[in-house]
């Protein structure tokens, strides 16, 4: 691809204002007529702003690295083919915490707009990875011809983001995916999340222990780092203010898990790349993703699931 192009304008309008997408540095960002706008970096295909309302709402690190030297603190990193640190004796056990995805260089396959007649426009972005764009290490580490298509859709309604799994080797493969999304929040202490109650959660502050959520609107006032599994994914995970005014809502499809992860004070500090010490006030990861099984696929199918994100409903 040739990256030193021109920022380009698609859609043949008229007088009719169309979405915008441009690529620049490895980025490539897009944005609507209506205001909303969404950038994404080839670097593991993390998305790192979406602007919707006139406002941020995606968490990105002062400290992020954004040149391809570690994984982006912030923003939506894509967690593919391993959740957390790999099991031992087991296909990924040599690939790195989180798998490749979110550290490998993908390709922009191209863009395309929508509307849906009610003046409601939306535009995608596909990226792709494969076997032959890995480094060396990760071919060794993980053998599999694979395809992947990551699509992020946005629209005035929202982002959405979905991945595309094809096997394309002869035998099957495992693989676990999450969208790692860092939500931005003015203050911690006065959000809440909504619809866990009564699911099962894997606590991996403590212990990586079993238990059931007993609230029906989650406070976070300390380190949270919990798998919940079996959720109905039509059913929106809900980020709410203390006055119950929905600040996110966020569904999914073929995702059962959810992952909601506030470092805190002493796991903010003690990351290089998160910055400024005391932005965990203003972040909380919800991750949909399908992590506490393995997915099999088998050779020549293909899977696909993603989440929708609503803001300020
Ligand atoms: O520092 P990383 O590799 O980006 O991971 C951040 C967090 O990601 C979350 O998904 C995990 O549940 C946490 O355990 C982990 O600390």
């Amino acid at each position: 691809m040739d990256r030193s192009k021109k920022p380009s304008a698609i859609g043949v309008g008229g007088s009719v204002p169309q979405p915008t997408v441009s690529i620049k540095d490895a980025t490539i960002e897009a944005s609507l007529p209506s205001g909303e706008s969404v950038t994404v970096y080839l670097y593991g295909a993390t998305v790192t702003s979406w602007k919707a309302n006139g406002e941020e709402q995606l968490f990105l690190s002062e400290k992020a690295l954004l040149d391809g030297s570690k994984p982006i603190r912030g923003g939506i990193p894509l967690v593919f083919p391993v959740f957390g640190p790999p099991p031992q004796n087991h296909a990924t056990s040599t690939l790195p915490q989180h798998g490749f995805a979110r550290n490998s260089t993908w390709e922009f396959l191209g863009k395309s707009s929508s509307d849906s007649g009610q003046g409601d426009l939306a535009v995608k972005l596909d990226f792709g990875l494969n076997h032959n764009m890995l480094s060396e290490d990760f071919k060794e580490a993980w053998p599999y011809e694979f395809g992947l298509v990551y699509s992020v859709t946005l629209s005035k309604d929202g982002l959405a983001t979905s991945l595309n799994v094809t096997n394309e080797s002869k035998k099957n493969f495992d693989f676990q995916v999450l969208m790692h999304t860092y939500l931005r929040v003015a203050d911690i202490s006065e959000i809440r999340v909504k619809n866990l109650e009564s699911k099962t959660y894997v606590d991996k502050v403590r212990n990586a222990s079993t238990h059931t959520e007993s609230s029906n609107a989650l406070p976070i006032a300390e380190e949270v780092d919990r798998v919940y599994q079996d959720l109905n994914p039509e059913k929106p995970i809900v980020v709410a203010s203390s006055d119950d005014k929905t600040l996110f809502s966020v569904t999914r499809e073929a995702l059962t898990d959810v992952v909601v992860w506030n470092p805190w004070i002493e796991k903010a500090k003690g990351m290089a790349d998160f910055s400024p010490d005391d932005a965990y006030k203003n972040m909380i990861c919800v991750e949909a993703g399908s992590v506490s099984a393995w997915q099999t696929l088998e050779a020549g199918d293909s899977w696909e699931g993603g989440q929708s994100i609503k803001s300020r409903l």
